[in-house]
């Protein structure tokens, strides 16, 4: 593998963004990592932090605290921000974070304007924020982590309820990192061969294992910072190999099959059913009309306070 990159930035340091800009630190991946968060404190404890890591470890990668307009000079931005609110939804969880969250998105957007590097945004609902991300700033690489994180999943509990190992498992999850999540079936394989999926527990598994995990140690946190290194190796070029990720898609913007070589990414979707394709067109129309209503102005009642 190529030799690490310069600095890499990582925004929000709450259970996402540590253990992303732990993983980070530990994989070697750059020279410098830059941490921001909602204030300087913040960032500087987990530089700290992470800078033991680096002494204990032997890491040569840097951690410093910075300004989001300090990111401006990396080679890729990882987005790990979430809005303080309560989220009271049980269904359809991740929408519920979309009014809170989009302002923050928005302004490290702003902060980002024009910047060349690849983003990754993790900031639930994804595929919305994402978009917002990427529209806001005109970045040209902005990618949502989530669909991959999916597909790791789909191939775990296949070969787990098959009894083969995850790795004999070939198949993507795609559409929306969320209830609208479709799972290619009919194109899946199972040591090179069409198989059987068990449909239901498939789904039943993708729908209750994250909030399982946050029920059990507060949030999901390893799964999202693993499919954030995996993408990062990706996209810088580090390796060639596809990962499901949020991007534009014939003018919508959905988790697709992005094959990277040496960077640069081409679209690959697996041939669907007519049922998945019907999933999918439902979940294209679900994303639109969410994103269209969260840039329709607020009501006056219900606009935040600017005086
Ligand atoms: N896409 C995925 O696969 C996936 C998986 C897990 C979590 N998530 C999402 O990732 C986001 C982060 O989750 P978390 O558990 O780390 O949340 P968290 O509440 O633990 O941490 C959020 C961090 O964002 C910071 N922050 C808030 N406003 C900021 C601002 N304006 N500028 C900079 N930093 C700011 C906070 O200070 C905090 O450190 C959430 O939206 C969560 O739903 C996505």
């Amino acid at each position: 593998m190529p030799g690490p990159v310069g600095s890499v930035g990582v925004v929000g340091a709450g259970a996402v963004g540590q253990t992303v800009a732990a993983t980070l630190v530990s994989s070697g991946i750059c020279h410098r990592l830059l941490v921001v968060s909602r204030t300087v404190e913040q960032a500087a404890a987990l530089a700290a932090d992470l800078d033991d890591m680096r002494q204990t470890t032997g890491s040569p990668v840097h951690p410093e605290a910075r300004r989001a307009a300090d990111l401006i000079g990396c080679r890729a931005v990882v987005v790990a921000v979430r809005a303080t609110f309560a989220n009271t939804r049980s269904s359809d969880v991740r929408m519920g974070g979309a009014a809170a969250n989009a302002p923050v998105v928005r302004s490290l957007a702003t902060a980002l304007g024009g910047y060349q590097g690849t983003v990754l945004v993790v900031t639930n609902p994804v595929d919305l924020m994402t978009r917002l991300f990427a529209e806001t700033s005109g970045c040209p690489r902005v990618y949502g982590i989530g669909s991959n994180l999916d597909s790791a999943r789909y191939r775990l509990t296949l070969g787990q309820l098959l009894d083969v190992p995850a790795t004999a498992v070939h198949g993507h999850v795609i559409g929306e990192h969320g209830d609208g999540a479709v799972v290619c079936a009919s194109s899946t394989t199972v040591n090179g061969t069409p198989a059987v999926i068990p449909l239901a527990e498939v789904r039943a598994e993708l729908r209750t294992r994250p909030g399982r995990i946050s029920a059990g140690v507060g949030r999901t946190r390893s799964g999202p910072a693993g499919a954030v290194l995996s993408t990062l190796r990706k996209s810088l070029g580090l390796v060639d190999g596809t990962e499901e990720l949020t991007c534009e898609h014939r003018g919508d913007w959905l988790g697709i099959p992005l094959r990277f070589t040496a960077g640069q990414p081409v679209a690959c979707l697996p041939a669907l059913d007519a049922g998945e394709d019907a999933q999918l067109a439902a979940t294209v129309t679900k994303l639109r009309g969410a994103y269209q209503a969260l840039r329709r102005p607020a009501p006056s009642s219900t606009r935040l306070e600017t005086t």
